[in-house]
């Protein structure tokens, strides 16, 4: 079997006296789109951060694509593929759809002086093809209409949607979504599901991070569940709903594991 593409072990984060992650271990293998699920207060977002590099954990390790990104800056982190889109939608409102995207796209041409100063044809042909995917990616994300809107005018669906194009703008080999369908309705909720599955039939990882249960179930395999900090099980979706443990973890009771 192939190695998982993205492995945590042993984490620990604490915050004070409060221990938010406890020694996770958990695997995503290539080409799922794998769930982390758990009550509130688990220590999913906590666990995102550290993977993401936004805070730096207290011990364990990342392991990413074979690397060891443990602690690493998030630029980094993005730049060996791993990249992670907000539950709140990070775009600049005043931009447009495209303009949006095209400030994700990696090594931005006409970032620094001297990129401007040396613009040369090869870079124009690159500003081109940055532009070429922008189009590709909000065409599949059915955002093509709105290309040329500012992003402060778009529906809730429609922002969600243009923070995963944002994420895949930087070509991530993993995508991690922190609650995609949170606040968005049923029919948009389904559409953005499509959407994943499409990514991941093309290829893609994806780890999401989601409360919404029918969202999990109709996408996501395996599912992992986390309590206090640990992982408690995993498995389908079918097969974790089932789990006494996980039920109890979701009644808010102590988790014996
Ligand atoms: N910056 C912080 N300062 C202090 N405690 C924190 C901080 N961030 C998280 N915690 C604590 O760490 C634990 C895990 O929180 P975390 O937000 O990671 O859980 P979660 O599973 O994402 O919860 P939710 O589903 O509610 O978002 C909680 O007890 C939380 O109060």
């Amino acid at each position: 079997m192939t190695a998982p593409l993205l492995e945590v072990r042993g984490l620990v984060r604490r915050f004070g006296g409060v221990v938010a992650l406890d020694g996770l271990d958990l695997a995503v293998r290539r080409g799922t789109v794998t769930a982390l699920i758990g009550p509130n207060g688990a220590g999913k977002s906590t666990a995102f951060q550290c993977i993401s590099g936004v805070i730096r954990p207290d011990g364990g390790n990342v392991i990413f694509d074979g690397q060891d990104i443990t602690g690493a800056r998030p630029d980094r982190v993005t730049r060996a593929g791993l990249v992670r889109s907000f539950q709140i939608a990070r775009g600049i409102p005043r931009l447009t759809v495209l303009e949006n995207l095209l400030l994700y796209g990696q090594h931005q041409p006409g970032e620094s002086l001297a990129v401007a100063l040396l613009a040369t044809q090869a870079m124009r042909r690159r500003e081109e093809e940055l532009r070429a995917r922008a189009e590709a990616i909000a065409a599949r994300l059915n955002l093509s209409r709105v290309l040329d809107n500012q992003a402060a005018a778009l529906s809730g669906g429609q922002k969600k949607l243009l923070e995963i194009g944002r994420a895949l703008m930087a070509e991530p080999k993993l995508l991690l979504l922190d609650e995609p369908v949170a606040g968005v309705n049923p029919t948009l909720a389904a559409e953005i599901a499509r959407h994943i599955a499409h990514l991941r039939e093309e290829g893609m990882t994806v780890l999401v991070v989601e409360h919404h249960m029918d969202f999990v179930a109709s996408l996501c395999d395996p599912v992992i569940v986390m309590a206090e900090g640990k992982l408690l099980a995993q498995g389908s979706f079918e097969s974790i709903a089932n789990d006494a443990r996980v039920q109890e973890a979701y009644m808010g009771r102590r988790v014996h594991a």
